[in-house]
């Protein structure tokens, strides 16, 4: 997650299309008076947990779908969450490593109960084999041996995930550079430790190097608040609902600097109000937000990560 914040804080400091208001994050912080609103993980009531490794099974199913489903105006990050839960209480081997590898994307869409073809659900099946195969190989066909595998580091962890699993490799070229956002190998490591409450397979001893997951709904909500500030052109493109390219400046730059922004509002929390505060809970507050108002326009970028 180094690497995620230093890349990050690149890309901020050569952007043209996104920039970040300090006078406007300033507010946002002085307003917090050093913490932020605690939003309970699971607030919406739609995960599965059971508190044993089959939650951490769950878990990774659930993060490595956890991409673009925008496209389909009437689905939903809530609808993969229930789907594959309601799929897991009907049978416990739903989500088992061989079971994995030979999903159809009919049979994904029964699983899920959506009535027509999920948006990129190609890519969706051809992710969810390669978890059940890579799990199969190297961990026998278990998530939890992997988090067990991790000697209790989110910062390991995302760097196994990405090591073994190429469908979480978010990274992106910028002016030249690798730039690195690991979002779902992030919120994996996030969603454990908030689901088993920072214990047993939720703890890890660095749960403050995570950072901010770059979707599609925090940088929406960083805009809200007038944190994040784009070009006449972006806000034209994302406010008329035009596709920003992957990979593009535009699309990078929103990422990057969302991640950037949250880094600083973190360490000016620290300096203003002495206090250590997780992008986890930054995350999840504006998120939980950012979800509850529908009418905040978001970027449109077809992308396997976010
Ligand atoms: N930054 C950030 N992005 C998140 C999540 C979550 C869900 N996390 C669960 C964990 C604990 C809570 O109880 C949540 O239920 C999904 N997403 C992203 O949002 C987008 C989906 O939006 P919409 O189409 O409206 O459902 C899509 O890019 C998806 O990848 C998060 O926590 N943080």
């Amino acid at each position: 997650m180094d690497e995620v914040r230093a890349t990050s804080r690149w890309v901020a400091s050569r952007a043209s299309h996104v920039s970040i208001d300090s006078s406007a994050l300033a507010k946002v912080i002085d307003k917090t008076q050093g913490s932020i609103p605690k939003v309970e993980w699971d607030f919406e009531g739609i995960h599965y947990f059971d508190n044993g490794p089959l939650t951490v099974q769950y878990l990774f199913v659930l993060d490595a779908l956890n991409f673009c489903f925008w496209p389909d105006k009437d689905l939903n990050y809530d609808h993969l969450a229930l789907g594959l839960r309601d799929a897991l209480w009907n049978d416990g081997s739903a989500l088992d490593a061989d079971r994995l590898q030979k999903y159809t994307g009919s049979q994904l869409r029964d699983l899920l109960k959506w009535p027509r073809p999920l948006p990129l659900e190609e890519e969706r099946v051809r992710l969810l084999h390669e978890v059940g195969n890579v799990l199969e190989k190297r961990f026998e066909g278990k998530a939890a041996n992997l988090v067990e595998a991790c000697g209790k580091s989110a910062m390991t962890l995302v760097s196994l995930i990405a090591q073994n699993f190429p469908g979480f490799r978010d990274h992106s070229l910028y002016k030249g550079r690798q730039i690195f956002l690991y979002k779902r190998a992030q919120i994996f490591a996030a969603d454990l430790w908030g689901a088993f409450k920072g214990q047993g397979y939720g703890h890890f001893h660095d749960v403050s190097s995570i950072t901010i997951f770059a979707d599609y709904i925090v940088p929406a909500a960083l805009r809200q608040l007038g944190v994040l500030m784009y070009s006449a052109k972006l806000s034209d493109a994302i406010d008329t609902q035009k596709e920003i390219l992957s990979g593009s400046e535009e699309e990078v730059e929103l990422r990057a600097c969302t991640i950037h922004a949250v880094e600083l509002m973190r360490e000016q929390m620290k300096l203003q109000f002495g206090k250590q505060v997780l992008s986890i809970d930054i995350d999840l507050w504006l998120w939980s937000w950012g979800v509850r108002t529908p009418s905040l326009p978001h970027h449109r970028t077809l992308s396997i990560y976010y």
